[in-house]
């Protein structure tokens, strides 16, 4: 977007940043999405501290996701991820990226819904499938067909992620602009939103 049609970059990141009012960022959808690598980008820019539960509760384990999940499996995993976003989620001026499978959680995604704002990162089958082939930590991939497996979280995740209060596109373009994508988006939102009657 140039400046003229909606302002410069550090602009409209100040006008989202006091639109928020504090109210946590928290970023969803798929593995691969970009959750992780363009939340960090996101509260660069907005002047927030980044946060990832995936990295939280790996901290707290002192272990890796593929770990925890081999030695503790996953409903163990799933309780942590949730005890870990529902204290994260107290917290002001954050961008959360949470792990794909978090908002998939109906107290989790109420509780989302409740404090804070959500944005669905969605990206096609193809990219996300590319992305996730370049590293082997995500254990629910770890299948005799990880596409198949990755096509079918997708069938049952998307209605799911629609819920989030706005969707942006993952496309392989820089991370900086999907970023960008992602303040436009809210922008809009909270417009429509807080000028309605
Ligand atoms: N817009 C993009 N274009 C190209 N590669 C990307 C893009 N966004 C993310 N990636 C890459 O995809 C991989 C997964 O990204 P990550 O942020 O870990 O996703 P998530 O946290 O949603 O699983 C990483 O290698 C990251 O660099
Ligand atoms: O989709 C999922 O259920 C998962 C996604 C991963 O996080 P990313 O979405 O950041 O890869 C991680 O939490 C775990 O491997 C399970
Ligand atoms: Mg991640």
């Amino acid at each position: 977007m140039s400046r003229t049609e909606g302002g410069s970059r550090q602009g409209r990141a100040r006008a989202l940043a006091s639109k928020l009012a504090g109210k946590p960022l928290v970023l969803v959808g798929m593995m691969g999405a970009g959750k992780t690598t363009v939340g960090r980008r996101l509260a660069s820019r907005l002047g927030r501290q980044f946060i990832d539960s995936d990295e939280e509760i790996e901290r707290a384990a002192q272990m890796s996701i593929p770990e925890i999940f081999e030695q503790r499996g996953e409903a163990e995993f799933r309780a942590g991820e949730m005890r870990v976003i529902m204290r994260l989620l107290k917290e002001r001026d954050i961008v959360l990226a949470t792990g794909g499978g978090a908002f998939v959680n109906p107290e989790t995604r109420a509780l989302v819904k409740a404090e804070a704002v959500s944005v669905w990162l969605k990206a096609d089958l193809d990219v996300l499938f590319e992305r996730v082939s370049r590293r082997s930590n995500r254990p629910l991939l770890k299948t005799a067909d990880p596409r198949a497996t990755l096509e079918k979280l997708i069938a049952d995740r998307y209605p799911i992620y629609g819920e989030a209060d706005v969707t942006v596109m993952s496309r392989d373009v820089p991370q900086d602009n999907v970023a960008g994508d992602v303040v436009g988006a809210l922008l809009h939102h909270l417009k429509t939103n807080q000028d309605k009657p």
